[in-house]
């Protein structure tokens, strides 16, 4: 039942969000086209969706296909670079993105929604006025005290925050700007299904269904809006699990009260496995070839301008590369 219940929810919220983005997709899909030959986007999976009426109107409208490619803000589009930083709990991903923004105010920086996941309102009853009784629950807490019971919810709402922040589209000031246009997301979501689902699978505290079934929609949802959510690269902030633990503590946000370094350890390696030995299988044919920049976040960077400079420059050169 509560299964039946969530599936439902999540995809009422997965066609919203397509219909809220629909001008989007549309945008998307046609710089796409313009990317591939006409032909290969014809053996696409998708050849008979509204891909191929996009082409074709554009085929049989040339004055419309030559005023949009001249223009600038199309243009960029297609140059809009979409990296992830990816890293183990407390490695320093949001400090780092900070760096990031704070160096290159150009691009756009999304931190993880945290406190999303912290305060999530719910409509509970009427008062006797019949005034609505709102509760806040923080399924970050839920999800860490009864993994068992709050994981399969958890790794839905995470992959539903991470695709709205990945469905963004680029604000006037990034197609503006001279560089390289960036967009920057902490985390993925990829790493929502090869680094915690897949965990949380492994733990048992994802039962073989519900696996099942997150997989299923997962890999429906990420095909769907394909490109839209496609990475050009990802930056892996690595340490070791005891160095994420001591920064872990040093943070001392209360609901990761009970995180052990053995959990530490288990991601640590579900993230080697994906980013450095490449044997987590993975479904999605661009992210099998998703060129990936390792940095060394042990190093204390926060106080040395030296270093913070070091960085910048290996992530400017990676995003130039790409
Ligand atoms: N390079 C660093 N040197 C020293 N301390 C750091 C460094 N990076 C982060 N920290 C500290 O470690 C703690 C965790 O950092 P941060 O919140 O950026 O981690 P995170 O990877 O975003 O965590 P989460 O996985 O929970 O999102 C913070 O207290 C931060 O100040
Ligand atoms: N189970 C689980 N699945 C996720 O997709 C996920 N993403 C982040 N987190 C936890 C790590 C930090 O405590 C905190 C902030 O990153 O949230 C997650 N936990």
């Amino acid at each position: 039942m509560r299964m039946s219940t969530l599936h439902r929810v999540l995809f009422s919220c997965a066609s919203n969000i397509k219909r809220h983005h629909a001008g989007l997709i549309q945008v998307r899909r046609f710089a796409y086209t313009h990317r591939k030959t006409p032909d290969t986007f014809l053996r696409g999976r998708n050849a008979t969706t509204p891909q191929r009426t996009v082409l074709d109107v554009m085929a049989n409208d040339k004055r419309h296909c030559v005023r949009c490619l001249s223009s600038s803000a199309d243009d960029a589009k297609l140059r809009v670079k979409r990296v992830s930083i990816e890293g183990n709990i407390a490695v320093g991903k949001s400090t780092f993105a900070r760096l990031l923004q704070s160096a290159c105010p150009d691009w756009e920086v999304m931190t993880e929604p945290v406190s999303r996941w912290q305060n999530i309102e719910s409509e509970t009853s009427k008062d006797t006025e019949g005034q609505a009784q709102t509760t806040v629950s923080n399924l970050l807490q839920m999800m860490y005290q009864d993994p068992q019971r709050w994981s399969y919810t958890f790794q839905t709402y995470s992959c539903m925050s991470r695709l709205r922040t990945q469905l963004q589209p680029p604000p006037a000031r990034l197609l503006g700007s001279k560089g390289t246009p960036v967009q920057v997301y902490e985390r993925s979501v990829y790493s929502d299904r090869y680094i915690f689902a897949l965990n949380m699978f492994e733990l048992g505290c994802i039962n073989p269904t519900e696996w099942a079934v997150y997989q299923d929609w997962h890999s429906l949802l990420v095909e769907e809006f394909g490109q839209q959510v496609e990475l050009e690269g990802i930056i892996y902030l690595r340490a070791t699990p005891e160095k994420c633990m001591e920064r872990l503590v040093c943070r001392g946000r209360p609901e990761e009260e009970g995180v052990t370094l053995d959990y530490l350890n288990k991601l640590h390696v579900q993230h080697e496995k994906w980013l450095v030995e490449k044997s987590t299988e993975v479904h999605f044919e661009k992210l099998k070839l998703v060129r990936v920049l390792q940095l060394d976040a042990s190093v204390e960077f926060k106080s040395d301008p030296e270093v913070q400079e070091q960085f910048i420059t290996k992530v400017k050169n990676f995003f130039e590369a790409l």
